[in-house]
């Protein structure tokens, strides 16, 4: 009989209807597919188990998590390539992965079926890894449930953070302006965001989502501004009110773990929300919008720093990343650019600016891969071997997938424009890239 790398590639190919673009090593240590290839590792048989029980992306990453799948070579050329089936034809893909569950109407699927359930053995599938978030709401986005998503995703450990994002502890975009460091280059997309903001001395600034509190430091530090940050996390407060009182910041930051919706002493000068709203849902980016408004002073900015994936040719089919919505942000929700646009100008925003910087994104996240590569044992150690999978699978994938432009990200500048129509914005804003003294 054939070995268990050769009838796995046989029956993949069959399923798939195509090549697979990937060669396999199966747990008998045998290996097939295309020469030169990257490889993909089947560790054990349970990984087909848990692929045949939740076809598509859910079913790998839960084997992926459970360490039943590996990569032998370039994390990011496998997952392009893997990506690319589910991505490119995806209609054809899902329809056949489906079918595998649903016992195939097709009996050329069926008999290869079978033949994957023999050579996947006699086992149930096991249960899903310890580290996915279950107990779904449907997406309600009440405060209790934001508050239980976020921790799952950020109360892990600062320790764990420090690994990943290092010492600048800033969890979104940096903006490369040159062949910097990570720290250069987060330290460059803050300071973008308080001159896109024109920030002044004295100037009330709200910071939704905050974080580690590295974007109310350096607007509290470099421009002398009042900032109030709000975060979900505990764990992320106590950090940042420590570096606050360490940086001697704090009679002008004050770092409170609140929800957006409930921050009541407005008005501010200028609001930042950066890497916040993709968690907000759009059931309610209306509410964050009019809530955002409802914030500012007449004349006052608002700078939205928002992840965004590409439009559906039918909206009403766009469905959530199943494997970034059960381990890594439950509940996550991204939007086309041009909704948050739309939603903004609805609650009265004037829009005077959007920068997309996707590439950027790649970049940043490549640099975080390393820094969890690097560390590693470390990172297992504080945390779990599957949680650590968990984010080297998510991020490394997300590279791949600003790189290929499927998601992108964008900075908004709105402003809250009073009747007089004085915008308070420069002829020709883009002088922001040069920095002037
Ligand atoms: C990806 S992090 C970005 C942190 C920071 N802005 C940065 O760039 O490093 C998202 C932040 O949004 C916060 N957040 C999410 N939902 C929130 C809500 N409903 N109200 C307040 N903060 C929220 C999280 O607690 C977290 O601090």
């Amino acid at each position: 009989m054939a070995d268990a790398a050769s009838r796995l590639t046989t029956l993949a190919e069959e399923l798939l209807g195509g090549p697979l673009p990937v060669r396999l090593r199966a747990w008998d240590g045998s290996e097939a597919g295309p020469a030169g290839a990257p490889v993909l590792i089947v560790r054990d048989r349970r990984a087909l188990r848990r692929m045949i029980w939740k076809p598509g992306e859910l079913g790998l990453a839960r084997a992926w998590v459970a360490g039943e799948l590996d990569v032998d070579g370039d994390l990011y050329e496998v997952l392009d390539r893997i990506s690319g089936l589910l991505w490119e034809r995806p209609e054809d893909t899902r329809s056949r992965l489906t079918a595998l569950r649903d016992s195939v109407r097709d009996p050329k699927l069926r008999s290869a079926a079978r033949a994957l359930l023999r050579l996947a053995g006699p086992l149930p599938p096991p249960p899903p890894p310890a580290e996915e978030m279950r107990g779904r709401s449907g997406h309600s986005h009440s405060r209790r449930r934001d508050k239980q998503a976020i921790s799952h995703h950020y109360d892990v450990g600062n320790d764990f953070y420090e690994i990943v994002l290092g010492p600048s502890m800033v969890y979104s975009c940096a903006y490369w302006t040159a062949d910097g460091t990570l720290e250069d280059a987060q330290r460059d997309k803050l300071d973008l965001i308080a001159r896109k903001l024109n920030l002044k001395e004295g100037d009330r600034l709200l910071d939704v989502g905050c974080g580690w509190g590295s974007m109310a430091i350096h607007a509290a530090r470099e421009y002398g501004a009042k900032v109030v940050g709000i975060t979900l996390s505990r764990e992320q407060a106590t950090y940042a009110r420590k570096r606050v009182a360490d940086e001697g910041l704090t009679d002008l930051v004050e770092i409170r773990v609140q929800d957006y919706r409930d921050v009541t002493d407005g008005p501010y000068d200028a609001i930042s929300s950066i890497g916040m709203a993709e968690h907000v849902g759009a059931v309610k980016y209306r509410e964050y919008a009019d809530t955002l408004y409802g914030l500012l002073r007449p004349g006052g900015r608002l700078l939205n720093h928002q992840i965004s994936r590409r439009p559906e040719p039918d909206e009403t089919a766009y469905e959530i990343d199943p494997f970034i919505d059960a381990y890594v942000f439950p509940d996550g929700e991204l939007a086309p650019m041009g909704r948050t646009l739309s939603t903004l100008e609805d609650a009265g925003f004037e829009v005077r600016d959007v920068e997309a910087i996707r590439e950027h994104y790649a970049l940043t996240l490549r640099r975080w891969v390393a820094n969890l590569e690097r560390d590693w044992t470390r990172a297992v150690r504080l945390t779990s071997p599957g949680r650590a999978r968990i984010w080297r699978l998510y991020m490394a994938a997300s590279a791949v997938s600003f790189e290929r432009n499927r998601i992108g990200v964008n900075q908004f500048l709105a402003v809250k424009t009073p009747v007089s129509g004085r915008s308070g914005t420069a002829l020709r804003p883009r002088v922001w890239n040069e920095k002037t003294a």
